[in-house]
């Protein structure tokens, strides 16, 4: 479904993802995890082509009206001025097309999108005027109307209390159960071993990549935490790239 070929993505020369190669299977449900700035939320970036690769490649299977994108909630615009059904609708988009009208199907769809995720009631309310909780399940409602085949989440639990995490991560399981491929940034080491069959283990390179039991196991674990600590902030190149440039 996703695959990456020795895979680099930079910022301003700085590496953030070196050398990673490996697959999310079709229908697969992975956790990407790894320390704080090990390019995790630069893979998810990388496999939506919002980052360009600075080396290697990353091979989508998908069409891309056909990839749902959550970001962190902390780059979403809150502020952006419209209600919660037509955010839910924005879902739709990619069937109707930017001129497209909304049709009666679509507004039921959007209503039992919202109903799904525990805000019936909530249609015509401004998306400003939502809790943190509340507007990840309008962004989760938005997904089910989306209709995905590839669904990249970037810590969608992140400050959710533990009922909203339960309710979304009902979803993620029936995704998955729906055949659909998700891959989900996560920091909740628990949440992994239970919830996520796959783990990618990053340390801006990659650590490990498999059955999550085999990949949470403590050496692994400590290997990415020694990596963490030795990063070098300003390096440009790592060794192999200079090695290439010079042959
Ligand atoms: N827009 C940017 N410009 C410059 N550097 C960036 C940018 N975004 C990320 N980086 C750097 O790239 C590295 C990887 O960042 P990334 O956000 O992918 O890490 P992460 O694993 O998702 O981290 P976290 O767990 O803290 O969310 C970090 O060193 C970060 O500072």
């Amino acid at each position: 479904m996703v695959r990456l070929d020795n895979l680099t993505v930079s910022y301003r020369q700085h590496p953030a993802l070196h050398h990673v190669s490996g697959q999310f299977e079709p229908g697969s449900l992975t956790a990407v995890v790894g320390p704080n700035g090990s390019g995790k939320s630069t893979l998810l970036k990388a496999a939506m082509g919002l980052l360009p690769p600075s080396g290697g490649q990353v091979r989508v299977a998908v069409p891309r009206d056909r990839i749902a994108y959550l970001p962190q909630l902390a780059e979403i615009d809150r502020g952006f001025p419209i209600q919660v059904r037509d955010c839910v609708l924005l879902g739709c988009w990619p069937r109707r097309g930017a001129w497209g009208g909304v049709d009666a199907a679509q507004l039921a769809q959007a209503d039992a999108a919202l109903l799904a995720v525990g805000l019936d009631g909530f249609a015509d309310r401004p998306l400003g005027s939502l809790s943190s909780g509340q507007l990840q399940r309008v962004l989760f409602a938005r997904m089910l109307v989306q209709d995905a085949q590839l669904i990249l989440l970037d810590e969608p639990f992140t400050a959710m209390d533990s009922k909203t995490t339960a309710a979304l991560l009902a979803l993620v399981r029936q995704w998955h159960a729906e055949g659909r491929t998700v891959v989900a940034v996560l920091h909740d080491d628990a949440q992994v071993r239970q919830h996520f069959p796959q783990t990618l283990l990053l340390a801006r390179e990659k650590v490990a990549w498999g059955p999550t039991p085999q990949v949470m196991a403590e050496p692994f674990l400590r290997q990415a935490r020694a990596m963490a600590e030795a990063w070098d902030e300003t390096a440009e190149v790592c060794a192999i790239d200079s090695l290439r440039a010079a042959a």
